[in-house]
This record gives structure tokens, sequence and C-alpha cells, in this order.
């Protein structure tokens, strides 16, 4: 089947059969939409939104006078006065085919007519969001970003840093790239720390971060400090920064020329006076990234998992007209691994009555699809982690399509670990499992591979102005600081242009699984060891050899799956994981782990 968006470009998109009772819903808003449409040119319309004919028709013909064209639910409508063209509904379906406009689109498009509405799985979310943002306009509830507009200097500042601006611009096409490893990059997998946290660990013994550092903060004291033998350099096997983008020069001289030129604080949350051109700029590239629409930037990943749920739940409320129904609530369906950031956005959207939540086992799409099978709520949404940040496995995208085909519902990522990591571009899982378009809605950090901090929802415009209208969490929290946002826009660009990052890392990857035979998916390790004992005894080993590993303990994980949470990165080197390997045979049993996992794998 076939698309046609506004820029003429041409992307297949699979087919799909019409559903009836679909068909009847979507046929609701088209209604809708005609009265509105109706109003709005001050004619009385023929809504057309199936057109049979033997005959190409000229998009120009229609001009907004006239009437216009429109997409809704995935199918080409066309919205023309009664007296000069007398279009007639459709009479029945069959298999046919279909072209899709983007809305109010003016170019001069020659389309074949098509007989045929083709049904997106989610053209109810479609409609059920557009019906929810005219009741939120009615109830002047819609909320907007007013970007203030920040220039690339700042003429306040004393002249040296006045013209260290002017000879540098904030564009894209001046950020540097590097093809292939620095000295700096070790910056993101060495530490030290001071012997007083080093005891600690090692004893367990419970801290408040007030250890004894000795040498404060400044670079000189402490290479004296580390070569006198009052630090420990560690090497970092559990951190997030997968690409090492955190030391990267062009996302730190992106921040510093920000925060030279602005300062730190976005003085307000992104709706009052936070949200900036540079705050636009790193939504655009997010948004192209994902190739969705839109991006809506958030504090945090945490709070961008809550706003959505909030903003998800809040349309069962809308189009109930107050508290909903059971029937008329949003079911919504969660991997029992999920985040915790999801977990308590669902809590907190049930605590509301918004919503249902219906827990399916891990990764299990049987008891997916049985419980899709029997909801008899309408408005449902799957929702889960992408790669999974505990156990490092992927949510099972193929199958999950292949269930939002059969069920209709909205199918919503949690995309934190695979983005910048995964796909030839770094667009994330979505991308890896080439099925992008079936993704409704992304939802990601800057606080992992790109080395930055802050969280985004990738979505449609439609959904952008929902969330940004009735997500608390993003709604009612400072936005990112400029330069926060000036370096996580670097970052995307270093992310996509440093290829050589993402195939270092997966390289990474099968080293480990040659090294110790055991099977891995991703650059987060899961070696589960049993007890909590067991796990903080490796632990302790590692660290005296240097290796900077965390034990992972209940509640994080269920009693007696206590595990070492081991991550790789782009910048570790094959040395680096000869090391580690070599500490890891002296205190857990590879074989025991690669028997569990093969196990576990054939269970799948
Ligand atoms: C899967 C997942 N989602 C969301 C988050 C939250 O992201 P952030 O640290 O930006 O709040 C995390 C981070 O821990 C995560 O692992």
């Amino acid at each position: 089947m076939e698309s046609l968006t506004s820029n003429g470009d041409r992307r297949l998109r699979p087919a799909m059969a019409v559903d009836k009772a679909f068909l009847h819903e979507v046929l609701k808003v088209y209604i809708s939409k005609f009265m509105k449409a109706s109003r709005m040119l001050g004619d009385q319309l023929a809504l057309a939104w199936v057109v049979k004919s033997q005959h190409s028709f000229d998009v120009r013909r229609f001009t907004r006078r006239e009437g216009f064209v429109d997409e809704i639910g995935g199918a080409l409508v066309l919205f023309l006065p009664c007296s000069s063209y007398n279009w007639t509904p459709p009479e029945g379906a069959g298999r046919r085919q279909c072209f899709h406009l983007k809305p109010n689109c003016r170019r001069p498009l020659r389309l074949p007519l098509f007989s045929c509405v083709k049904m997106e799985a989610n053209s109810c979310w479609d409609s059920w969001v557009e019906e929810a943002l005219s009741k939120l306009e009615s109830l002047k509830l819609l909320r907007s970003l007013r970007p203030i507009y920040l220039p690339n200097y700042n003429a306040n500042q004393p002249k040296s840093i006045e013209n260290s601006q002017l000879n540098s611009s904030n564009s894209h096409e001046n950020f540097e790239f590097f093809n292939g490893p620095h000295k700096w990059d070790r910056n993101s997998v060495q530490v030290n720390i001071s012997e007083a946290t080093f005891q600690k660990w090692l004893h367990d013994i419970p801290s408040l971060g007030d250890d004894d550092l000795m040498y404060g903060n400044e670079g000189a004291d402490n290479e004296a400090a580390a070569s006198a033998g009052k630090f420990r350099k560690l090497l970092v096997f559990s951190g997030n920064d997968y690409l090492g983008l955190s030391s990267h020069p062009t996302v730190s001289k992106a921040a510093i020329k920000a925060a030279r030129a602005h300062g730190m604080g976005p003085r307000g949350s992104a709706l009052i006076c936070g949200y900036t051109n540079y705050h636009r700029s790193l939504e655009s590239s997010l948004a192209d990234l994902k190739r969705k629409e839109d991006c809506l930037l958030c504090p945090t990943g945490l709070s961008a998992n809550m706003a959505f749920i909030t903003a998800v739940g809040n349309v069962g409320s809308l189009l109930a007209g107050g508290k909903p129904s059971m029937n008329e609530r949003i079911a919504i369906f969660s991997d029992a691994l999920n985040h915790a950031s999801i977990i308590d956005g669902i809590r907190l959207a049930e605590k509301q009555g918004c919503v249902v939540a219906f827990v399916y086992k891990h990764c299990d799409m049987c008891h997916l699809d049985a419980l899709l099978s029997k909801c008899p709520m309408k408005k449902r949404v799957v929702v889960t982690d992408s790669l999974f940040s505990m156990d490092g496995d992927f949510a099972p995208m193929i199958e999950l399509v292949k269930l939002r085909k059969k069920h209709g519902f909205l199918l919503v990522i949690d995309d934190a670990h695979a983005t910048f990591v995964c796909g030839k571009t770094g667009g994330g899982a979505a991308e890896k499992f080439n099925c992008e378009s079936d993704v409704d809605i992304c939802i990601g950090t800057l606080s992992k591979a790109a080395g930055c901090h802050g969280g985004f929802i990738a979505c449609s415009k439609k959904w952008k102005l929902l969330i940004q209208s009735r997500g608390r969490s993003f709604i009612f929290s400072t936005s990112t600081p400029v330069p926060v946002a000036a370096a996580a826009h670097a970052a995307v660009s270093v992310a996509k242009q440093e290829r050589w990052r993402r195939i270092a890392i997966w390289n990474r990857v099968r080293d480990f699984q040659a090294l110790t035979g055991i099977p891995v998916t991703s650059p987060i390790i899961s070696l589960v060891v049993g007890s909590e004992e067991k796990a903080l005894e490796a632990s302790r080993h590692l660290l005296k050899l240097g290796l900077h590993i965390t034990a992972i303990r209940p509640p994080t994980v269920p009693p007696n799956s206590c595990r070492l949470r081991i991550t790789l990165s782009a910048v570790h080197t094959l040395d680096d994981l000869r090391k580690l390997t070599n500490a890891l045979s002296q205190c857990v049993n590879f074989q025991e782990i690669k028997f569990s996992c093969t196990n576990c794998n054939s269970k799948l």
C-alpha cells in the first residue's frame, strides 16, 4: 500500500483488512470533522471520504475556499462544497488501493482516485486524541510552547567572551566529528574513588556520600593523590554512557558556549518561559532521528514516562466528560519488567480513576494476546521498554507489531537504552527491527547514550499538544537548562555522524560472548548469580581488581535473582574486555550462567 506525504515522497506501508466496527468508529470522527469544516468555510460541504472513479483528479482544483483535503484515520478525505461537486459516498468496500495525504497539503499532486478506506491500526487513537483535543479546546485547556529566542551570543558578556561567541556559530555544520577514539574518550570509563569510599564499599557500610575525598576536586591534586595511592582508579562497567559521549569535546563545547552566553537556569517550566530556540532545535533533531512528526522535551526520562501516561489517562476522562465508567477507561498493558517510571505513571493514572492496568508476563506475547482478547475496553495501550535495563533483552518488537495489527492498540516504547545504540542511524530499537512506523510513541532519555540529561517523547503533533497540555510531570517541572539542551543537540549530531561508536560497542558485545561463551544480545549484560551474598561477594572481588560493577539486589530484582549488571561502552577496548572477563572468571561460573541462559532462551 502506498502513502504520499506532503513532500511528495512515497513509502510503502503494509495493507490492512477493513474492519467494519473500526470503520464505524472512524466515520463518527469524519462527521464531527465535517461539521467543524462546514463552520470554518461558511458553506455547506459534501463529505467524500472515499471516491470511486476511473479518472485522476488534481488536488490543485480544491482551494481552501472551495474545500480541502485532509487525512483522518489514515484515509484521504475530501471536504467539498455541495454546490460545486456532487460526490457520493462509496458503495461498499473491497480490496482496493488508497493514498495518504498530509493535512492541508497545498502542493499540486496528481492522485489516481482511490476506492478504498485503509484503516491504520491506531486510527481510533487518532480520532480519540482529536476528540480529546477538541474537549480541551472548548475547556480552554490547550497549552502552548512559545520559544524564547536566545541569540548565539550575548552582547552583555565581557568583550573576550563576546568575541569568542562571535567567532563560532551554533550551527550543525560547525560541530566537530572524529573518526576514531581519542584520549578524552577514556574519561567516560575511568574514574577515581577515595580510599575511604573504597573501604566502605568493600565492607558494605552505608554511605551518605560524605566520605573523606581528601584532595578536593582539582585535577592536579587528584593526579598527585592517585599517584600517592590515596585514590583508586576504577574501570567502569556499570554506566549507561554507551557511546562515551559524556566526555566528547563537541558536546562539552556546546554546553560551555551556551552557558557563557545564557547562563544556567532555564528560569521556568517550558510552558511559562523556560522553552527556547535551543529546546526547539533539540526537539526537531530528535523527531528526525525517531522519524516522528514532532517531539516533546521533558526534564528527565522518568518525567517523560509519567507525563505520557497521565496524558493518555486523560483521554478517558475527557471523552467521558467526567469520571469514566469501567469500559470508558484506558486499558494499559504493561510488561512485568518495565521501568519504575512506567509503573509509577500507571499507578498514578489508576489512582485518578482513568486507567486500568494489565501486567503481562515479561516478553510473553501469548499472555499479552490472551489479555487483549479478553479485554472489553476499546481504548488500549501497550507499553514496554524496548531494551530492558536490568536484563539486557529486547522486547519482541516484531510480535508486538503483529499484535498491534490484530488488536489495534497504541504501541508505546520506552527506548531509553536503545536510542543512539541500536539501528544504523542510532534511531533505536524500532529502527533495528525495521518497524519505526508501527511504533506510535517513542519515549527516550538523553542521560544514557547521549551522555547528557533530559527526557523526550517523539510522537505526532496531536499527541504532543495533548501531552504538553495534560502531562503533569512535564507541566509542573522546570525545563531543561539551556547548556544541557545545547549539549544534547550536539550529542544527537555526534551520535549520528560518528557511526564507528555504534560499530565499536556491538564489537565489544561480540567480544564478550567470544571470551565467555555466554550468549548476549546487547551491551547490557546481566549475570544472575542467585543470592544477595553471592552477588555482593562477586562485586567486592571485582572492586578489589579495579572494576566498577554493581550488584543488583531486591527490590530492583526479585529475591534470589541477584545479579551483576555489566554494561559495555564503545570506548572500552578489547584489553578492557580481557581484564573484565578474567576477573569475572574468578568469581562467577560461566558454565552455569551459560546453561541458564540457554534454558531461558529455549523457553521464549
Ligand atoms: C528504561 C528506562 N526508562 C526511563 C529511565 C529514566 O530516565 P532518566 O534517568 O532520564 O530519568 C531509565 C533510567 O534509569 C530507564 O532505564
